[in-house]
């Protein structure tokens, strides 16, 4: 097997350990490797003309991304992960024990057992690129740092620093890891080993440790006072998980019983939890997502056919929608925008989107004014049609009218250029409707983005009928610029999560004007796993605009959408939500409790009485939820149950730890759905009947993954 790590040695005695998986664009940490680090390690330990060693990435822009995580997808038994914990402890502790100094030399992307290898060294010198990057963010696979992280990390940085890193998986930018003593020093690309080298041959010295606050001092200084750092940390942390997530309290009773009896103590409490960890279903159904996503960033979306450079869009609309569209696309992807909008407001609104955006990054010192003004200026502002003729891609986001929409298709085909794709933030239209309008039907695609912009990963990419492959594959190229992950689901009302979304919204109504309280759906569907509840994500979408989108999904997909009438009231209230502060809840008051508004009871003619337990509420919801996203894979809308996994999870917070809805049905099992489903139909009525391919499944016993 082609050696991963070579040894050289120069002038001055110093040792360079270069680290370069043969094959691989990233270096990941591998058991096989073990072998080959101790015989490496047992070199260096005999020969005494070497004085210091630096470790170093051969790869272009990245050191190391972690312990190889198809490995511990291969793990069969908790014995097995304990294992490889096990030997990376060791390896760590032999590079620890050397007598001379060890310097890593870090450039790109440092994390989970790539940041534990550093940790083992008694130095760390990172570049200044902006790929550098270091953290361990094996909480977001359900993991915790198995190679000695839970332990070294609170030696190094302090406790309450540590517990912060590892319970949120964040990544450090270069300066933040140099203040907070996780580096020695910063410097750029082209002096990064000379710069090790020197540190060697300086010889061993902590890094500046980050000045702790007193209160920090004081607690980490005393058992007391660590137990109430710890304490409090998991007290968050439940708040947090709801306990749908088991890494985050291992992680703090790894670093509890380090700090109290001892590194060696903490090493075996954390091999003994990773390899619980690696072996629990939550990790399983979040290592899935790691894969999926990494699958998905390698497909253009349209099979062989290449994207085409998108070096200019226009954005039609500077709303909520349209400035969130405008800033990804010149903030992330760089790429100039040009916003037209009917009136200023809506230029300016635009505008200080994305100013606020960046502008919170200089205040956070992750860039400089000068970055936020150069990413600023490649946004113009319109009012007319000028300066677009070569637009290679206008995104509109205009109010949800089927005859507006025609108009900016019309008005895109004669101002701008013949190969520039329209591409509708539509949430419910479908794309052959709007098309109707086209010229040039072939550029017409759906490109639909989930608010807040900046924050929701998910895109819809919807081709109709006529949507050329070009089309599509450019505008999934553009949106993973944006920093999207893009699914391209095929033309219908709703496409696919609003489809999932609004039945699931629809049942918490229904359960609601039974006489279920607004507190308690919301509290039973955050406890499952969701981010919010389907009463606060109604007043969070606007009320107005679930009110607009039912008739639509209802008239084009069928009575199962019919959507409570009694919800009418609540428009004819003027209730919209947030977006005007009236809603399930109470806006702009001085209580930090988001306080129900109680009055919506008596709008829609209800008294809260009814006391179903969580679960119920919860599994009336879901099942609707789950059953159309099945529907969706059968009709063709999502191409596979990856997609629809993904989908659900990304665009609206369908609970990660269980995987996904089809991963969530698998593990449930098609046949005990379909008996609660037709349970339910019996009981509620016929919207609840499971669509075929669940039957069949049920009948067959088959699994949507393997
Ligand atoms: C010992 C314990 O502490 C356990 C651990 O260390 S668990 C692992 C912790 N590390 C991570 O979670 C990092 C996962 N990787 C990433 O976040 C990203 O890959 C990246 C930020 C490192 C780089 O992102 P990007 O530049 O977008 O590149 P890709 O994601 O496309 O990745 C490129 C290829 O590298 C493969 N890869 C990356 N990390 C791992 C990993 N930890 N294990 C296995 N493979 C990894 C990825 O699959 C891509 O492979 P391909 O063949 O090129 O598609």
């Amino acid at each position: 097997m082609d050696k991963s790590f070579t040894l050289s040695r120069n002038e001055n005695g110093i040792a360079v350990l270069t680290m370069d998986v043969p094959g691989e664009t990233m270096n990941t940490l591998r058991a096989e490797f073990g072998p080959e680090i101790s015989e490496v390690l047992t070199e260096i330990r005999s020969d005494h003309q070497i004085k210091g060693l630096v470790i170093i990435s051969g790869k272009k822009d990245s050191f190391v991304a972690g312990a190889d995580i198809s490995m511990l997808d291969a793990c069969t038994s908790a014995d097995d992960a304990k294992q490889l914990s096990q030997q990376g402890h060791e390896v760590f502790l032999a590079l620890e024990a050397l007598t001379i100094p060890v310097v890593a030399a870090i450039n790109g992307p440092c994390l989970g057992g790539g940041l534990e290898l550093a940790l083992a060294c008694h130095m760390r010198v990172c570049t200044d690129s902006a790929k550098t990057m270091m953290g361990l963010p094996e909480v977001q696979l359900g993991l915790l740092p198995g190679g000695g992280g839970t332990q070294r990390l609170p030696r190094l940085v302090g406790i309450t620093t540590a517990l912060d890193m590892m319970l949120t998986g964040k990544q450090l930018r270069p300066k933040q890891a140099l203040k907070m003593g996780l580096v020695n020093d910063v410097v750029p690309e082209s002096i990064l080993l000379r710069t090790a080298i020197e540190m060697a041959l300086s010889g061993k010295k902590m890094p500046k440790k980050a000045k702790a606050s007193m209160v920090n001092r004081v607690l980490e200084g005393t058992s007391a006072g660590r137990n109430i750092i710890f304490d409090q940390a998991l007290k968050q942390v439940n708040k947090k998980t709801h306990g749908n997530y088991p890494a985050p309290e291992k992680i703090i009773d790894c670093v509890r019983q380090g700090m109290t009896k001892g590194l060696i103590k903490g090493l075996e409490v954390e091999a003994t939890h990773f390899a619980d960890l690696v072996m629990s279903p939550e990790s399983e159904a979040l290592r899935s997502i790691f894969f999926a996503t990494t699958e998905m960033k390698k497909e253009s979306g349209a099979g062989d056919v290449q994207a085409k450079p998108v070096k200019k869009a226009m954005i039609l609309g500077g709303g909520l929608m349209g400035g969130g569209i405008a800033s990804v696309t010149t903030t992330k992807a760089k790429i100039p925008a040009r916003v037209k909008d009917i009136n200023e407001t809506g230029l300016s609104n635009a505008l200080s989107y994305a100013y606020k955006l960046l502008d919170k990054g200089v205040k956070r010192r992750h860039m400089t004014s000068a970055a936020r003004d150069n990413l600023m200026a490649l946004m113009t502002t319109t009012t007319e049609y000028k300066g677009i003729k070569d637009a290679d891609i206008v995104v509109e986001a205009v109010f949800e009218d089927l005859g507006l929409k025609h108009q900016m298709v019309k008005d895109v085909e004669r101002e701008c250029g013949e190969h520039t794709i329209f591409a509708s933030n539509t949430s419910s239209l479908p794309i052959s409707q709007i098309a109707e309008a086209a010229q040039r039907p072939e550029n017409v695609i759906g490109l639909h983005y989930f608010s807040p912009v900046e924050k929701m990963p998910l895109v819809e990419v919807i081709a109709h009928e006529k949507t050329s492959a070009e089309t599509i594959a450019t505008t999934v190229a553009f949106a993973r610029k944006q920093g999207k992950t893009p699914i391209v689901v095929q033309d219908g009302a709703g496409f696919y999560v609003n489809r999932i979304l609004a039945l699931y919204m629809n049942e918490a109504a229904n359960l609601l004007l039974q006489g279920e309280s607004v507190e308690h759906l919301d509290k039973a569907l955050v406890k499952f796993g969701f981010p919010v509840g389907p009463m606060t994500l109604l007043d969070e979408v606007g009320i107005d605009v679930g009110a607009k989108i039912s008739p639509i999904l209802e008239k084009e997909l069928g009575a199962r959408f019919q959507a409570p009438t009694a919800f009418d009231k609540l428009l004819g209230d003027d209730r919209k939500g947030r977006k005007n502060g009236k809603g399930f809840y109470q806006y702009g008051t001085k209580s930090k409790k988001k306080l129900v508004d109680e009055s919506v009871y008596a709008v829609l003619g209800i008294t809260p009485t009814a006391t179903s337990d969580a679960a119920e509420v919860v599994q009336r919801c879901v099942v609707q939820m789950l059953n159309e996203a099945v529907r969706c894979l059968e009709e063709g809308i999502i191409a596979s149950a990856r997609d629809g996994d993904i989908g659900a999870i990304f665009g609206i917070g369908f609970p990660p730890f269980l995987g996904g809805p089809f991963r969530y049905i698998d593990t449930m099992g098609p046949a005990k759905l379909v008996e609660i489903l037709n349970q339910y139909a019996q009981d509620h009525g016929e919207r609840f009947k499971p669509c075929a391919m669940l039957v069949e499944m049920a009948e067959t016993g088959s699994r949507f993954h393997s």
